[in-house]
């Protein structure tokens, strides 16, 4: 196993506030690393000191065993959340212009391929739509063939159906064999994505590893959920929690027959209750006492 990227001991002070606190975490080459966390956990700092956006107040960034430089430069790829396009380009103009800034060359006609852009290519790239756009972000992110390449929030503010085509584009781009470091709020994304996720809070990171081995590591059992309002006044005997300001009870069991017998006599409504398996949002809410989107 090559490893790509290295984040050592990673520190910034800003006045006031100790947004990133002493980070590592190492990704191998080929897998798509999720960085998840609440806003203002630190995730966009980490991310940009990595990129060499931001310089650390402490810690060094390795790329394939050397310290991050000329060659990280030419061989990585940034897809920005708010990159500003030029007015008055089209898509393919877009794409050539970035191109010209790189040794490393993509064949455009090859990329507008890959990113679902070969209908749009003429198009001004001011009356692209929200999916339409992030597809060209993402072009650009792979304008110059990147080894590894950073997407930043790339699905937000996207509808359902376009945040799918977006990750299928991802999924293609890393059985490319393209690294692929994410951030992301979405816990859905990083589990249909993500390889190995690290999970941020207040500077610090709290969980990393495989979603699976993490959930695995941390659950033995399985939750059932139910609205508050089909339970009757109050649940007795049986250890629960309620999520969504109230609104949601759950009830974490290894026994799902013993819950539900002692469950049953005390819920009016039995037909919106839901048996799941525990998910990263359930994890983030047990390490951190808040909920993802906060
Ligand atoms: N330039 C800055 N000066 C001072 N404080 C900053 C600066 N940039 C970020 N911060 C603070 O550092 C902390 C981490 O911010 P950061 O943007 O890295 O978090 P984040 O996890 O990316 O959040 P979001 O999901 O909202 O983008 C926050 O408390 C933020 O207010």
């Amino acid at each position: 196993m090559t490893i790509a990227l290295q984040a050592c001991h990673l520190r910034k002070q800003y006045p006031g506030v100790l947004a990133v606190d002493d980070v590592s975490f190492e990704v191998a080459e080929g897998l798509c690393f999720g960085l998840l966390g609440p806003n203002g956990a630190g995730k966009t700092t980490t991310v940009e000191i990595i990129e060499g956006v931001m310089p650390p107040s402490a810690g060094e960034v390795y790329y394939f065993g050397e310290l991050a430089g000329s060659r990280f430069r030419e061989e990585t790829g940034i897809q920005f959340q708010n990159t500003a396009l030029q007015d008055h380009l089209s898509v393919r103009e877009t794409l050539q212009m970035f191109q010209s800034l790189y040794d490393r060359k993509a064949d455009i006609d090859r990329l507008l391929c890959e990113c679902s852009l070969v209908d749009l290519a003429e198009r001004d790239n001011r009356k692209l739509s929200g999916g339409q756009r992030q597809r060209l972000l993402l072009a650009v992110a792979l304008i110059n063939r990147p080894r590894l390449v950073f997407l930043d929030e790339p699905t937000t503010g996207l509808d359902p159906q376009a945040r799918r085509n977006f990750w299928d584009l991802v999924r293609r781009i890393q059985r490319d064999g393209t690294t692929i470091i994410l951030t992301t709020h979405y816990m859905d994304e990083a589990e249909v994505l993500c390889d190995q996720i690290a999970i941020m809070d207040a500077g610090l990171i709290i969980a990393n590893g495989s979603p699976d081995a993490l959930l695995r590591e941390r659950y033995r059992n399985v939750i059932i959920e139910l609205p508050a309002e089909d339970v009757g006044e109050q649940l007795t005997g049986i250890e629960h929690r309620k999520r969504d300001t109230g609104n949601i009870i759950e009830i974490l069991t290894d026994d799902v027959y013993a819950s539900l017998q002692a469950l049953a006599p005390q819920v009016t409504n039995l037909n919106r209750m839901k048996i799941r398996q525990p998910n990263l949002d359930d994890l983030f809410l047990d390490l951190t006492g808040h909920t993802l989107r906060s």
